[in-house]
C-alpha cells in the first residue's frame, strides 16, 4: 500500500466514524449526560427505515411524510393547520436553537402573536440535529418541551438528506414514527393516510367568529379551511373587520352583506370540500362584482368552483424561497409555500387566465378572472414564515374592496349579522 493510499484509508475511516457520531446529534449527546433519550424509528412505507432518538411525545404515530426546505419558522410551520396529519421533515439540519415562543400572547387585534393557530398541527417532526438548548428573547420553552406538552412525536439523528432524496424520488410517502421499539414490517394497518379523510373538517372553526378592525372600512367574510393567524392579521391590519365562517357555511346566502369574500389555506385534498366548492360557485354566479381572493387551498377551491381540476404533486412545494413569475407584469417574486396539490393550469375556465407560474417546476401559482374582481394564489402572500415580496396582493384585494364598497354603498350593520354576539376567537 502506498503512503498516499494509507493516508486516504485512514482519513476515510476517520470520516466515517465522525459521520456515525454526528448522526447521534451533538446536542443529543450533550443532553444524554443528564438524561438518556429513547430510541426512535422512522419507517417509510415500502421504503427505508431511519433510526434515531425521540425528543417529543412518547407516542407512536403515522401520517404522510413531507419535507420543507425552509431555514427558519418551525413554530409557524408546525402550527399551520395546512400541515394537519403530516410528518414534517426539516432539511435545515439544526432545528430548535431559538426555542419556542409563547402560544398565548396576543397582538392588538387579539390574534396570536407568534403562532399560526393555537396548537401544533403536524403529527410528528423529523430533524437531523435537535437543539435541546435554546436562546431567543421570545422563547419560553424548548422545541422538545413543546412537542412533549402537545403530544407530538419527534425524532432526531436522522440522515435527512437521505430521507429527502428518497421522498424526492418516490414522492410524499406514508410513514410511521415508533418510540423505543422495533417496527414490525407486517403491521400494514399502522400506516394512516391523512389524505383519505376530510382534514379541513378537523381544523375549521366550529362556529362563526368575528374580529373587529380598529377604524374598519370594510367587512370581509373569511371561509376558514384552516386559516393562518397572519392571514387574518393581513386583513384586519389593513382595515377590514372579518367574520370567519366554518369552511362549509353557505356563504352564498349572506355574501351580499359583505364587501368581499376570502377563502383560506387548509390541509389535505381540495376535492374533499365539495360543499364549499358548490357554495363558491353560487357565490360567484350570483355576485358578479364581489371581490374574492383565495390563498393556497382557497385558490384550489376557487379553481374547482370555476370548473378547473386539481392534481397531486409528486412531493409538493414546501419552502420559503420559491420563485413565482407574475405573468401580468413579468416580475418574479420569491414566495413562501406549503402545498401538495396544485391546479392544473391547462384546465382553467376560459374566463380566467393563469396569474403566476412556478419557475422551478412550472406548476400553476395563481389565477385571475378576466373581468370580475376575483384572483387567487397557490403561494402565501401573508408569508409567515417567509419573504414578504408578495404581500402587495393584499393591497390589491383592498383596492378591489374599495371599488366595490363605493359602488354598492353597502353599510355594515353589526346587528344584521349579529356580529356583536359572535365569539371573538375561533371555536375549537
Ligand atoms: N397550505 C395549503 O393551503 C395547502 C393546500 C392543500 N392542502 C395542498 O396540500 O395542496
Amino acid at each position: 500500500m502506498s503512503l498516499f493510499t494509507k493516508a486516504f484509508a485512514a482519513r476515510s475511516a476517520l470520516k466515517s466514524s465522525f459521520l456515525s457520531t454526528s448522526r447521534l446529534s451533538a446536542n443529543a449527546i450533550r443532553q444524554s449526560s443528564t438524561k438518556t433519550l429513547d430510541r426512535a424509528t422512522l419507517t417509510i412505507r415500502d421504503g427505508p427505515v431511519f433510526n434515531g432518538y425521540s425528543f417529543g411525545a412518547d407516542k407512536n404515530i403515522s401520517g404522510e411524510a413531507v419535507f420543507t426546505t425552509s431555514l427558519v419558522g418551525y413554530p409557524e410551520s408546525m402550527t399551520d393547520p395546512s400541515y394537519k396529519g403530516q410528518i414534517i421533515c426539516f432539511t435545515q439540519p439544526l432545528i430548535g436553537n431559538y426555542g419556542v415562543p409563547s402560544g398565548t400572547v396576543r397582538d392588538q387585534y387579539n390574534l396570536l402573536k407568534y403562532f399560526e393557530s393555537p396548537h401544533i398541527q403536524c403529527i410528528g417532526i423529523v430533524v437531523s440535529d435537535v437543539a435541546m438548548e435554546y436562546s431567543h428573547w421570545t422563547a419560553v420553552e424548548s422545541l422538545s418541551q413543546w412537542c412533549k406538552r402537545e403530544g407530538v412525536a419527534a425524532i432526531t439523528g436522522v440522515d435527512t438528506r437521505a430521507l429527502v432524496s428518497y421522498l424526492r424520488e418516490q414522492g410524499s410517502s406514508l410513514a410511521r414514527l415508533t418510540i423505543g421499539e422495533t417496527y414490525d414490517a407486517d403491521e400494514d394497518a399502522a400506516f394512516d393516510d391523512p389524505g383519505a379523510v376530510n382534514l379541513v373538517h378537523k381544523v375549521t372553526t366550529k362556529a362563526p367568529f368575528h374580529i373587529a378592525s380598529p377604524n374598519a372600512k370594510y367587512h370581509v367574510a373569511v371561509l376558514d379551511c384552516g386559516v393562518k393567524e397572519n392571514i387574518l392579521r393581513s386583513l384586519v391590519s389593513r382595515g377590514a373587520s372579518v367574520t370567519v365562517l366554518p369552511y362549509n357555511y353557505p356563504v352564498q346566502k349572506i355574501a351580499k352583506k359583505f364587501d368581499g369574500v376570502f377563502i383560506s389555506n387548509g390541509p389535505g385534498d381540495p376535492t374533499h370540500c365539495s360543499a364549499t366548492v358548490q357554495n363558491l360557485r353560487e357565490t360567484m354566479e350570483n355576485n358578479p362584482e364581489l371581490p374574492i381572493f383565495g390563498i393556497c387551498l382557497g385558490h384550489q377551491l376557487l379553481a374547482l368552483a370555476s370548473g378547473a381540476k386539481t392534481i397531486k404533486l409528486k412531493y409538493g412545494n414546501r419552502a420559503h424561497n420559491i420563485p413565482a413569475l407574475d405573468l401580468t407584469t413579468g416580475k418574479c417574486h420569491i414566495t413562501s409555500q406549503n402545498h401538495g396539490y396544485a391546479v392544473d393550469a391547462t384546465t382553467l375556465h376560459p374566463d380566467f387566465k393563469e396569474y403566476f407560474v412556478n419557475l422551478n417546476d412550472l406548476s400553476n401559482e395563481g389565477m385571475i378572472h378576466k373581468e370580475k374582481p376575483i384572483f387567487s394564489t397557490q403561494f402565501h402572500p401573508e408569508a409567515k414564515g417567509g419573504p414578504l415580496d408578495s404581500s402587495y396582493l393584499f393591497d390589491k384585494y383592498f383596492e378591489l374592496l374599495e371599488v366595490y364598497h363605493k359602488k354598492s354603498g353597502l353599510q355594515f350593520h353589526a346587528d344584521d349579522l349579529l356580529v356583536d354576539i359572535l365569539p371573538r376567537e375561533r371555536v375549537l
